[in-house]
């Protein structure tokens, strides 16, 4: 919480995206045959999921167990988490008919996440439950190409030539956002992350024309909550001045920015977030160390950082590497803590 803040700590904190998952086989365990989105409705099963990382990690917070597109999900759009592919819409949305069935979030809607943050916030004590929603752009992608999408090509089309329909949707995904961030944070999240993973594909002008309005509006209804707010995308790297700019008090940063250079790409007044490359750590572990400590170094030069990874944890990712990685970045920042 100090180093979003952009207060002095002990030292650097780490939390790492995707820590609950597929590297664990107690999340495996745990998950069994029950589907992902059921998964995401049962308290029980999200405390546990939640939980499970931090018995392994020194890590300094709790990543909520859910995903970004539960929200849509709870206001009845028919759409699936396919193993190994992603979420899945029966019925992509097209038209400005499909755009107005879209209704708001109500805090009802997601009874489970009042529940499970609660629960969580009790058993965790001290450390911090990071809540989070989906960015506009990357729902508005999965909403609109019916599934992942690598070039998200009938969306940008929708971006460039249909404006005012683009950001009829968008808004009404920020609204989403907005409700499912502040139920967590009611319940107990004491800070939240907006994940717009594939906004990368967005040149800065249009970001800032078609995107950037409506993650302000996000950012700024959780300003009065005063909890830290971080934006992250993925390939992001021309766009992290105005992903400050939206109103986050940290910038998540993937691994293609080393983070003394995005000190100087975004404005003061912000904490970085990274942002070591995931697939390192399938690399023998004294490699792997090395860049972990070129990454301290790096982060550094901002004025707060929190350590992750770049991106989320590979599913083949091993736990012990993990739990060393943890404790690599509290050992050798402790030591530049305490120097004069
Ligand atoms: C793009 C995106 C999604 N979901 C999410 C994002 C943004 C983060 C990012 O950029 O990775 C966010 C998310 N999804 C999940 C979390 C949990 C918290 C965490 O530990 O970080 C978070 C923060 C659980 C999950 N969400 C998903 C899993 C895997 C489900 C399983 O166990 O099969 C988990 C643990 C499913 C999911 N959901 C989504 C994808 C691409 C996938 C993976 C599909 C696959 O490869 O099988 C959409």
């Amino acid at each position: 919480m100090n180093a979003c803040r952009r207060l002095p700590v002990p030292h650097t904190p780490v939390w790492f995206m995707r820590q609950a998952g597929r590297s664990l086989p107690e999340y495996r365990e745990a998950r069994g045959a029950v589907p992902m989105l059921e998964a995401c409705a049962i308290p029980d099963l999200i405390v546990e999921i939640t939980m499970q990382p931090l018995r392994r990690y020194a890590v300094d917070a709790a990543i909520f167990f859910s995903d970004i597109v539960v929200p849509l999900k709870a206001i009845g759009v028919d759409l699936d988490i396919k193993p190994g592919v992603g979420p899945v819409i029966a019925d992509p949305i097209r038209d400005a008919a499909a755009v107005g069935r879209l209704r708001p979030l109500w805090p009802d809607d997601v009874p489970y996440v009042t529940e499970a943050v609660s629960s969580l916030n009790a058993e965790l004590g001290d450390i911090p439950l990071i809540g989070f929603a989906g960015g506009p752009f990357t729902l508005a992608s999965y909403l609109i190409e019916g599934g992942p999408s690598k070039n998200h090509e009938r969306t940008k089309a929708m971006m460039y030539g249909e404006p005012e329909l683009w950001a009829r949707l968008l808004d009404r995904l920020a609204d989403i956002a907005i409700t499912y961030l502040k139920v967590q944070v009611e319940a107990g999240a004491r800070a939240v992350q907006l994940f717009d993973s594939w906004v990368g594909g967005v040149a800065p002008a249009d970001y800032r024309r078609s995107v950037l309005p409506h993650s302000e509006k996000i950012f700024a209804a959780l300003e009065p909550y005063g909890v830290p707010r971080i934006h992250f995308g993925v390939g992001t790297g021309e766009l992290l001045g105005l992903m400050g700019e939206a109103g986050a008090d940290v910038v998540g940063v993937d691994w293609r920015v080393p983070l003394d250079e995005a000190v100087r790409r975004v404005d003061a007044g912000k904490a970085l977030q990274g942002n070591l490359d995931p697939a390192i750590l399938l690399a023998p572990w004294e490699v792997a160390a090395e860049r972990a400590r070129e990454v301290l170094a790096q982060g550094r030069t901002a004025e707060g950082h929190v350590f992750n990874l770049g991106h989320g944890v590979l599913p083949s990712t091993d736990p012990g590497v993990l739990a060393r990685l943890a404790d690599l970045v509290h050992e050798e920042s402790a030591v530049h803590a305490e120097a004069p």
